[in-house]
């Protein structure tokens, strides 16, 4: 018996987003580009001593989020607002999209967390540095970690981070069987 979790990356357009899935899913890494229309990847995972079932929904990227269907805002137990550090318009617009979430959910705060991507790029790639990521974390009031699909590193502890505060929010349930694959 596990519980479920419902998760939604949002984001712009190449930052990352299917490839930080597919890191954490599938622990591998594509170089090449491939835009996504919508995407739902399944994976079970122990935290903390329980099992669970994690849907993870990565929609296509898009630049202007004024539009929030109910695909991505009933049901979705926790965001994963992400960014490239690589991109800086990337960046400036999560407090647009955020505010459009929080439209889009009236108000219920559902537990959400701000991810840079990309961290394995070179100082003079870097477009948004470490603590221009935590301000913004702290204006909108959300955690801030960084992470990089292609090296792997800090993409688990985004996954566990953000399900740990799902766990604080939420009671478990138990659900029907029938996923993918598994991490321990
Ligand atoms: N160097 C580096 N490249 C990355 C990283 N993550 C993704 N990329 C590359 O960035 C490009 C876009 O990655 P995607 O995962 O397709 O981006 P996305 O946000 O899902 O894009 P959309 O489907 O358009 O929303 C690909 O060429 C990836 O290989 C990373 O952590 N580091």
């Amino acid at each position: 018996m596990e519980n479920r979790r419902t998760l939604a990356v949002l984001g712009a357009r190449g930052v990352g987003k299917s490839s930080v899935v597919e890191r954490f899913c599938y622990n591998r890494f594509y170089d090449n580009y491939n835009p996504t229309i919508m995407a739902m990847e399944h994976v079970t995972l122990k935290i903390d001593g329980k099992q669970y079932q994690c849907d993870i929904m990565d929609p296509a990227g898009q630049d202007d989020f004024s539009t929030l269907g109910p695909n991505v805002t009933i049901g979705v137990h926790g965001y994963i607002l992400v960014f490239s550090v690589r991109e800086r318009g990337s960046f400036e617009m999560l407090p647009g999209l955020n505010s459009n979430l929080l439209v889009a959910l009236s108000g219920q705060k559902v537990p959400t967390l701000l991810v840079g991507n990309q961290s394995d790029c070179g100082t003079n790639e870097r477009q948004v540095s470490v603590e221009e990521g935590k301000q913004l974390g702290k204006e909108l009031k959300i955690n801030y970690v960084e992470c990089s699909a292609k090296s792997g590193e800090g993409v688990k502890e985004v996954f566990v981070t953000l399900l740990r505060d799902v766990n604080r929010t939420i009671a478990d349930e138990v659900v029907d069987e029938g996923f993918k694959c598994s991490i321990s």
